[in-house]
């Protein structure tokens, strides 16, 4: 299996060198070179199996010779082994045809943590047979810093710089960067927003002579890995619900497309998915993309889902690739105009889109009714990331089962919560001193040059 980017131009990689250059060399994102399928008698074959040996099936056709099959498998076993549900992403009825796939059971309580503590497995893996070292950069927006700081903290090859808008993640998400005290772990708080974050590492990436210096390595979805790691819970959602001999349609509370892109991976992979809806907070220029053809850049809105607080959508990168015929200097070219504000998609490329998403976007007002109505209910609390997606959901209900990815836990944005519920989501026993916990965290503007100094300085190889 090797790898290509989306913008034609950087080397093809295997699946380990993929994993261990997260930005490709032309500012493009990796990806497989043809997507592997499986049959309807394998999919059929998942039923009753368990979530690692469903991850083994899917994610084996993508990472080449990197791991022995005995190896691949101790890595998943050893990710998921710290998660507190058997099921690892249990799905919970909602309503007659209205699923709920609860993916917070991991250690951080978010979505995140499926890919992380598998990418966290897979580099330890890589790196002691290599006897390397690298130095982690990731933008978050709250949750894959958390993620990933969790994944790495302690590891003795990895340094890790998480950048995070100052201001504008939840006391609980800013809490599980800043409170870890292992010396390799660095929680840089921006004055910016997401994207400012998320542009930041990207300009680390393609500054080669800091990438070679530090050794860069990237945890967020350019890279590769996460997004293999998130298909799996595609196929066993659909595989309990009856798939391959019913078609389920999913939607999926989207920022930076990752999650919705591993949706789409599994439908190309053979699992029969009818819908893929992208459901947006008020910062939603996916939603307003796949309505015009137009992806055009607004200033980024704070809001009660700060996760979603996205409009430079990084893995939308990865569908206009497919959507142009997996041209690279088309995606360049688009990549360049979205430097001056944005940039109009060719009408084949925009019906190619249209036919794979549909979206939908929830007001402030609405994600805050969705989490008051499931309150009264269910008797359960929704985090505002999943209500966004429980509201758009509901326009699109029909006879098809539809599964809403559930991607945090409530208790991560207490304030939120009980805004809207008048209940706070406690958090769960082993976290429950977070809030006396010792914080350490560095303040630094959005300029690269101050960025990269921390990173030198503070770096511990
Ligand atoms: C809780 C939560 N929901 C949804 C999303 C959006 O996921 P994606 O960025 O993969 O679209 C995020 C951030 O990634 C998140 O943290
Ligand atoms: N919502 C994310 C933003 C970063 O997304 P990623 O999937 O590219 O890592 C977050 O919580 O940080």
């Amino acid at each position: 299996m090797r790898y290509i980017s989306t913008r034609g131009q950087a080397p093809v990689l295997t699946f380990e060198e993929a994993m261990l250059t997260g930005l490709a060399r032309d500012g493009g994102l990796y990806v497989p070179e043809e997507v592997p399928t499986l049959t309807q008698a394998q999919i059929g074959a998942m039923a009753g199996k368990s979530y690692e040996e469903v991850g083994f099936e899917v994610m084996r056709p993508f990472i080449g010779d990197t791991f022995t099959d005995a190896t691949f498998r101790t890595l998943i076993a050893q990710a998921y082994a710290g998660f507190g549900h058997a099921a690892r992403a249990p799905l919970v009825q909602l309503d007659s045809n209205h699923y709920l796939l609860e993916l917070f059971h991991g250690p951080t309580l978010a979505f995140k943590d499926f890919a992380m503590q598998l990418i966290g497995q897979m580099f330890q893996a890589a790196l002691s047979r290599s006897g390397e070292r690298v130095t982690i950069v990731g933008a978050t927006s709250g949750d894959t810093g958390s993620a990933a700081i969790e994944a790495f903290r302690g590891l003795k090859a990895v340094d890790v710089f998480i950048l995070f808008p100052h201001g504008r993640v939840s006391e609980v998400q800013r809490r599980q960067m800043t409170t870890p005290s292992e010396s390799n772990v660095h929680a840089l708080a921006v004055d910016g927003d997401f994207d400012d974050c998320q542009a930041a590492v990207k300009d680390m990436f393609n500054d080669f002579t800091f990438r070679e210096e530090v050794r860069l390595a990237g945890v967020n979805s350019i890279n590769w890995g996460r997004v293999l790691a998130q298909v799996v819970y595609y196929f066993t959602a659909a595989v309990s619900l009856g798939a391959p001999h019913r078609a389920v349609s999913f939607t999926v509370p989207t920022g930076n497309f990752g999650d919705i892109f591993a949706g789409y991976i599994a439908k190309q992979m053979g699992l029969p998915i009818a819908d893929l809806i992208v459901a947006t907070n008020r910062n939603d220029i996916l939603h307003r993309t796949l309505e015009t053809g137009a992806y055009t850049k607004e200033g980024v809105t704070p809001t009660i889902s700060p996760s979603m607080d996205i409009q430079v959508s990084s893995n939308f990168e990865r569908a206009l690739f497919d959507a142009y015929g997996r041209d690279g200097a088309a995606v360049a070219g688009q990549m360049d105009d979205l430097k001056h504000g944005g940039f109009q998609i060719s009408q084949g490329a925009y019906q190619m889109l249209k036919d794979t998403f549909k979206s939908g976007r929830a007001s402030e007002e609405e994600t805050q009714a969705a989490i008051k109505a499931y309150r009264l209910n269910h008797g359960e609390l929704l985090c505002p990331h999943t209500a966004v997606g429980v509201h758009v959901a509901e326009a699109h209900l029909g006879k098809t089962p539809m599964v809403t990815l559930a991607t945090a836990h409530p208790a991560k944005f207490p304030d939120a919560v009980k805004a809207a519920s008048g209940v706070a989501a406690p958090l769960p026993p082993r976290m429950a001193d977070l809030y006396d916990r010792p914080e350490r965290v560095t303040r630094v503007t959005g300029d690269l040059s101050a960025i990269q100094a921390v990173i030198r300085e503070r770096i511990t190889h």
